[in-house]
């Protein structure tokens, strides 16, 4: 079972228009409420993808309820923790240029913690956690390290995306199966800056000799990295009209662990992660599976 969890979930205001201004009345051509969080669009993926998932992590009030709603609607198991704080709702506006506002998360308390814990005790070597998306201030560091913890003991497959201090931490105890650092954040998290993808390649394979099992680096519509022990390998990403790229990083993951979790074949699985984060940069919602295949063929791979 796929698990993931959201500790920041969203409501996606997405708004097109054709032409947006700055400090002036704009006016919608076209909205859409998605549920979001990078570990929402992970469950949502997947799930189309046809692997078993189950969406975790905290809602509350009107916001959490329509996402609740929304994911069972869609057939996704959902079990996530109630907080007293309405869930976000994050703006993204779509004309001519991207334009993101994301609201702040919860605040979160031992009991919700230690509620999660409890959830995450559960999981065994069968499963896989999808840790995704922004980490709560809130979050003391003892929680990321009891979180770490568990999934050692219970040889837990623990996938990675998010940024700030948390994956350092969690990496002193447990070596992730999957991280998917842009380039910005594979620089964040190593410290430098990054010049090309020769030197984005050395820090992965910097990561890899740390115990990360797989590292896929993702750079829009440049494509994706990937390295692991044995392969280095770059991947063309498909041309197309970019409508929405939101939750194209989130589809690379899952179409990475669907396909990984049916054969763990990593070449096959980075090939359908690219797909995948294309088919949702080409259209207003995430990826299905028949838009996912009818990219396949348009992803060139390379070794390195
Ligand atoms: N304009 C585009 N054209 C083609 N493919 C794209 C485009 N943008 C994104 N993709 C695909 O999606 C994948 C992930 O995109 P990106 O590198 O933007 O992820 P990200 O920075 O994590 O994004 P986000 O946080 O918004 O989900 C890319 O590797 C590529 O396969
Ligand atoms: O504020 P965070 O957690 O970093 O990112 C949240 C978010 O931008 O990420 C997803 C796309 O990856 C969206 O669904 C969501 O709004």
């Amino acid at each position: 079972m796929i698990f993931t969890c959201t500790f920041m979930p969203t409501v996606d205001y997405t708004a097109y228009l054709s032409n947006f201004e700055r400090g002036e009345l704009n006016r919608t051509n076209e909205v859409y409420y998605y549920p979001g969080g990078k570990g929402i669009n992970v469950s949502r993926v997947v799930h189309r993808l046809g692997a078993e998932t189950v969406a975790c992590g905290f809602i509350g009030g009107f916001t959490g309820d329509y996402i609740e709603d929304f994911l069972q609607k869609e057939g996704i198991k959902t079990d996530f923790i109630r907080t007293t704080d309405i869930t976000r709702i994050n703006v993204k506006i779509k004309s001519t240029e991207e334009t993101e506002l994301n609201g702040p998360g919860p605040i979160l308390n031992e009991k919700n913690f230690q509620r999660l814990l409890e959830r995450i005790s559960r999981l065994t070597e069968d499963d896989w956690l999808v840790i995704a998306g922004r980490i709560p201030a809130s979050l003391p560091s003892s929680f990321v390290s009891e979180l770490a913890t568990l999934c050692e003991k219970n040889k837990v497959r623990l996938v990675v995306d998010t940024s700030g201090p948390a994956l350092k931490q969690i990496m002193e105890i447990t070596k992730p199966f999957l991280i998917k650092p842009n380039e910005q954040e594979l620089g964040e998290l190593v410290g430098k800056t990054i010049h090309s993808k020769q030197e984005a390649v050395g820090y992965a394979k910097k990561l890899v000799g740390e115990g990360i099992q797989h590292v896929v680096i993702s750079m829009g519509k440049e494509g994706a990295l990937y390295v692991s022990a044995t392969e280095t390998l770059a991947a063309t990403a498909p041309k197309g009209k970019l409508v929405n790229s939101v939750g194209a990083g989130d589809s690379l993951v899952s179409g990475f662990i669907a396909s990984y979790s049916i054969d763990g074949h990593a070449e096959n699985a980075f090939r359908y992660g690219v797909a995948s984060g294309s088919a949702t940069a080409f259209q207003s919602d995430l990826c299905k599976k028949e838009d996912v295949e009818s990219l396949l063929s348009q992803v060139i791979i390379t070794k390195l």
